[in-house]
């Protein structure tokens, strides 16, 4: 990658951009809903569980100018959801404020790891026991979504709702892999622990991006 590019990409101006797509919204509190989807590269939270391990490495993925990612998004849809990867290893101030400028809602899917730039609309916050969020992004996350894998995933969970905000929606959410043991799990968890609500990957069981 050449200095010129490097430098765009530093200040958020280009991102290495692995794929868009127009699809329903399949997790948490929007599921149901038509977005359309732009996926940025470059991730180094690593979990081993991870359902696209091909946005780790940015450098495979093409820096990208954030007006096309713009002009382009707006032909789809009024809600873009960023996601990655993880999208706050970027600057997301330029992508944020170009998609606002246009009237489109902007979505966030993190780890909540790194510094949270950019403008929102809705937070989707999903903590990693491997790099915990920042504070910022636990005040202003509008919903927690905490991947269960094993049952350490509940204690987990539990700790990390402590540390949110008071209006925070939680939410349980089955690892892909693990599903046919962990969902009685977390169905008895959210009937005894009813604060929590169930997210399924609903795109998974339509076949759908
Ligand atoms: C691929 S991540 C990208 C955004 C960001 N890096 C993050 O982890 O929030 C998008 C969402 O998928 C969840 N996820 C990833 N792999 C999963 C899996 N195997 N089963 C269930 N959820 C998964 C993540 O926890 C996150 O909520
Ligand atoms: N349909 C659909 N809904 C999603 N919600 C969060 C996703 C993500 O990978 O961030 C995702 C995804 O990849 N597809
Ligand atoms: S933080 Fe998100 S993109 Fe990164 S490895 Fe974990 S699930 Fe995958
Ligand atoms: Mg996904």
């Amino acid at each position: 990658m050449n200095q010129e590019v490097l430098a765009l990409v530093e200040k958020g101006e280009m991102l290495p951009l692995m794929e868009e797509f127009y699809t329903i919204q399949g997790e948490g509190f929007h599921k149901g809903t038509a977005a359309y989807f732009v996926r940025i590269g470059g991730c180094d939270v690593g979990c081993h569980w991870c359902d696209v391990k091909e946005s780790w490495n940015a450098k495979l993925h093409p820096p990208t100018e954030i007006s096309k990612i713009v002009e382009n998004a707006k032909k789809y849809s009024d809600t873009i959801v960023v996601t990655g990867g993880e999208p706050l290893t970027w600057d997301m101030t330029a992508l944020t404020s170009q998609l606002k400028a246009v009237g489109l809602q902007v979505h966030i899917e993190t780890s909540g790891a790194y510094k949270l730039t950019g403008v929102w609309d809705w937070i989707c916050l999903s903590p990693k026991k491997m790099k915990l969020p920042t504070q910022e992004v636990y005040d202003k996350a509008d919903e927690l979504k905490m991947i269960i894998y094993n049952r350490d995933d509940f204690r987990f969970a539990e700790e990390q709702a402590a540390k949110v905000n008071k209006n925070c929606i939680l939410y349980l959410q089955p690892e892909w892999s693990k599903r046919d043991k962990v969902v009685p799990e977390i169905v008895d968890y959210v009937m005894a622990n009813p604060k929590w609500k169930v997210s399924l990957q609903t795109h998974k069981y339509l076949n759908i991006p």
